[in-house]
């Protein structure tokens, strides 16, 4: 007898578990399907994020950069830490027992909260049937009043430099190197490129970036981007942009890469090279030709902001549809939908989406930044901050970067919050936080901050907007 759900959720990432998670708390009976095999060959739950993504390279940017800090960043406290080496395998094994907690942890919850596991590959047929097809070849097919698609993403592939996983690896053979390779190359300098290539400079790689823009990390904050540029290539990323890749050759375990930029044709030869051009959306063998349900020109699930696809009762949410390709993006579109199927007028801020760069130090914004908003035509006053004038900071000797809040010039409303340096990430949600409350500059001045934390900077910033600030000179006088 054909097994029938209020909702099916197909993909169990970061946007299908949580919609799937949430319509079971909402009292909806739900299945969601997955078929991703971890290392030991079951069934894992999580997507890329857990497997293969944010966590797995957090893991090893954390283990790197303590590896960092014992090797140079201990001997200004007094600290003598001598013949510190690291152990690649079992930096790499570290990691694969978070990725095998967490994931395991989902699949708990999702007992936890009733959710039903279907293993297998699912495919949207007509009349919101979803065929599932095991590992073992057999299909069975699912009904459902509600779908949500949440298939996610995989990295682009470019002809000139096609992966083997060995030497030429993309996002995901770049967490598996069981040693530290001398000379590696990274094509992109986007978020995956900057990460992966911190976490192997950091235990020693000589690293070379190739970027195909000439702007360094376009998306960010000028002002950002530009001291970005600075500190990452002082910690010895040699970024090159303006950098097109024509070819490769990979020649006893070693890659030959051609690319050509303002100094004409170059080659370099790295002991590996990681991918990093970017994701796109997957929808193989997804959708049968009769499912209804239409793909944007650039590929992707065309939907509303409500997540509707062009069937009624579809929903597609996360890396497979329009806008950012960010977990936290993904798990707001998915709660989203499963309180819409039940009942509830949900809706979510897409403008207040923060973004982060997990570099040291780490890079984070939300809010449009003083570029965007000038070519928008709006006023706006600007405070920063930078650690170098904090004494947490300072403390913790890490004072590189700032902070900068950028407020409307007519209504102090604060537009955007611009931070690089030490817990960026954390900073900017407060900020984030404020925003979707509709704070002014004026409202986080006066607000009363913890002394001393790094969370000052946030405060100093949002009072120099007026000129305000306590713990610097006022570039802008009141
Ligand atoms: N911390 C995070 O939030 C995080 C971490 C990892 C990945 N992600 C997401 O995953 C997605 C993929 O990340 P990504 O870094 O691969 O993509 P990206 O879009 O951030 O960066 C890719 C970069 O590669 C460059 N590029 C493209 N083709 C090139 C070529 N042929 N030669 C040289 N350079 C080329 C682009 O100009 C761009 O700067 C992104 O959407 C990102 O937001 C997010």
């Amino acid at each position: 007898m054909t097994q029938k759900f209020d909702v099916v959720v197909i993909g169990a990432g970061p946007g299908g578990y949580v919609a799937a998670i949430k319509a079971a708390q909402l009292g909806l009976k739900t299945a969601c399907i997955e078929k991703y095999q971890g290392s030991d060959g079951k069934v894992a739950l999580g997507g890329t994020c857990l497997n293969v993504g944010c966590i797995p390279s957090k893991a090893l940017l954390d283990s790197s950069w303590k590896y960092h800090e014992a090797k140079d960043g201990f001997a200004v406290h007094g600290i003598e830490a001598k013949g510190v080496t690291i152990d690649v395998p079992a930096m790499v094994a570290r990691k694969n027992t978070i990725i095998k907690n967490l994931t395991g942890g989902v699949a708990g919850l999702f007992k936890a909260n009733g959710v039903t596991l279907l293993e297998g590959h699912g495919k949207l047929l007509a009349g919101k049937q979803v065929e599932v097809t095991g590992t073992d070849g057999k299909s069975q097919v699912v009904e459902a009043a509600h779908v949500i698609i949440a298939s996610g993403s995989k990295p682009v592939e470019i002809p000139p430099a096609p992966v083997d996983q060995d030497v030429i690896v993309d996002s995901t053979g770049a967490l598996e190197f069981q040693s530290v390779p001398k000379k590696l190359g990274v094509i992109g300098a986007g978020v995956i490129g900057l990460e992966l290539g911190s976490v192997w400079a950091r235990l020693g790689s000589e690293v070379t970036v190739l970027e195909a823009m000439d702007k360094f990390l376009a998306a960010a904050d000028e002002q950002v981007a530009k001291e970005a540029q600075k500190t990452l290539t002082k910690q010895g990323l040699d970024i090159r942009l303006g950098a097109r890749v024509t070819g490769s050759e990979v020649k006893k375990k070693q890659v030959i890469v051609s690319f050509t930029d303002a100094n004409g044709e170059q080659k370099m030869t790295f002991d590996k090279l990681i991918v990093a051009v970017g994701r796109r959306p997957v929808t193989t063998d997804l959708l049968a030709s009769d499912s209804g349900v239409d793909l944007d020109e650039r590929g992707f699930i065309f939907v509303n902001d409500q997540c509707e696809t062009s069937v009624p009762g579809v929903y597609a949410i996360g890396d497979v549809v329009r806008g950012a390709m960010l977990a936290h993006k993904a798990s707001e579109e998915g709660v989203m939908v499963a309180e819409r199927i039940a009942g509830h007028k949900a809706q979510m801020n897409y403008d207040l989406i923060p973004s982060v760069i997990y570099t040291h130090p780490e890079i984070a914004w939300v809010g449009k930044t003083e570029q965007q908003l000038k070519a928008e035509g709006v006023a706006v006053n600007v405070g920063t901050f930078p650690f170098a004038a904090s004494g947490r900071a300072m403390a913790a000797n890490d004072t590189g970067g700032f902070v900068k809040v950028i407020a409307d010039a007519n209504t102090d409303r604060v537009l955007g919050v611009h931070v690089i340096g030490p817990s960026a990430a954390e900073l900017v949600q407060q900020g984030a936080i404020g925003m979707e409350f509709g704070t002014s500059a004026e409202d986080l001045g006066m607000m009363v901050f913890s002394h001393p934390t790094l969370s000052e900077a946030l405060h100093e910033a949002a009072l120099a907007v007026n000129g305000g600030a306590i713990h610097i000179a006022n570039r802008k006088k009141r």
